[in-house]
């Protein structure tokens, strides 16, 4: 399986993230990248190579160009009222409040964002940028049939991004971007499987009222977890995309023999479905020994699970997200991955 990686990930270093009122060095951090593309290279999983660059605007067919912009220049507008530090919001337009955009950074970081744990940094939108690009050259192998089955080592993640807000470390939607390319390709059906620990609230909110993308999320459930506020599992699309989003929210605790009967269950619907092509969200923070997530599967549970995948027989690019028991975050991504190649 050949993997897609831009070295443009490591420009993303965010020095903290407010966690338990203190700030503390970020879960989301290089190092994660660096061990799956090691891993890659150690089982000798295939080639890597950098991505392509598709511009802006297929970013744009997913993102508001406004919230583009925005992030585009938030370190530069950040960095001129003289602070080093990194930018994170705090203050939002909640309820009660307006939705009129700011002119002060610091307005404008809390109208485009939800969460203080995703710091905006000098390097954020080149790193952010090349994340995206690394996904569009993923879907185009897939859509020119040069390969079935390709790995885009996206970093930042962006399952949590939607049209113009940022938060839970992504920027851009990744998957989302790859998807609406693929769509804007020819193909009729995709189908979005997120396998990540924490429910892909942008990419079902990007989607939600579309028939032509299927969205399929199993994550911890919003009562208890992160992002709280979407992931119930009474979701399930609108208007003409009433049908076409599927939730699974699991209770803190959950292992393999629960998860893997929601994701037989997903499986299933994917099938039904018949999509043109699969995109896997790939989160593997469900992971027992997870430092922030609450799931308990096994390192060969992710093999497992990558076989089921290949047995949908559907061309599939894997989309990286997130994981933070980084020590063992290589070998559960490739465990996937290989589990996948050796079903095919
Ligand atoms: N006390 C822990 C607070 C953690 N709060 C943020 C969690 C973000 C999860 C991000 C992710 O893993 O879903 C992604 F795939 F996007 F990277
Ligand atoms: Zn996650």
């Amino acid at each position: 399986m050949l993997t897609v990686y831009s070295e443009d990930h490591a420009l993303q270093d965010g020095k903290a993230e407010l966690i338990d009122g203190q700030l503390l060095p970020c879960f989301e951090m290089p190092r994660r990248a660096f061990l799956i593309r090691d891993r890659v290279r150690e089982v000798g999983l295939g080639e890597i190579v950098p991505p392509e660059d598709f511009g802006r605007a297929p970013i744009e067919r997913v993102h508001d160009p406004d919230f583009v912009a925005f992030l585009a220049g938030a370190w530069d507008e950040w960095a001129a009222t003289g602070r080093t530090c990194d930018a994170l919001p705090w203050t939002w337009p909640m309820r009660t409040l307006r939705q009129i955009r700011p002119r002060r950074i610091d307005g404008l970081m809390g109208y485009y964002s939800f969460d203080a744990g995703t710091p905006i940094t000098a390097g954020t939108w080149r790193a952010a940028y090349a994340s995206a690009q690394t996904a569009l050259t993923g879907a185009r192998l897939i859509a020119t049939g040069e390969q079935r089955a390709v790995f885009a080592l996206c970093r930042p993640p962006g399952h949590h991004a939607a049209a113009d807000l940022y938060g839970g470390y992504c920027f851009l939607n990744n998957a989302a971007i790859a998807a609406q390319f693929l769509i804007d390709g020819g193909a009729e059906r995709v189908a979005i499987l997120d396998v990540d620990y924490h429910h892909g609230n942008g990419t079902q909110a990007i989607f939600y009222d579309r028939p032509d993308v299927l969205f399929l999320s199993l994550h911890g459930d919003p009562a208890q977890e992160f992002p709280y506020y979407l992931g119930w599992g009474d979701e399930r699309g609108a208007g003409a995309g009433e049908g076409f989003n599927v939730n699974y929210p699991l209770p803190w605790g959950t292992g393999f023999p629960a998860w893997g009967e929601a994701f037989e269950d997903a499986c299933r619907k994917v099938a039904a479905y018949a999509p043109d092509v699969l995109l896997v969200s790939l989160g593997v923070d469900t992971y027992k020994d997870d430092p922030i997530s609450k799931f308990r599967l096994e390192s060969e549970d992710f093999a497992t699970y990558g076989a089921r995948i290949a047995r949908l027989g559907l061309p599939t690019l894997f989309v990286m997200e997130g994981g933070y028991a980084v020590e063992q975050i290589g070998i559960n991504v490739v465990n996937v991955l290989t589990g996948f190649e050796e079903a095919r």
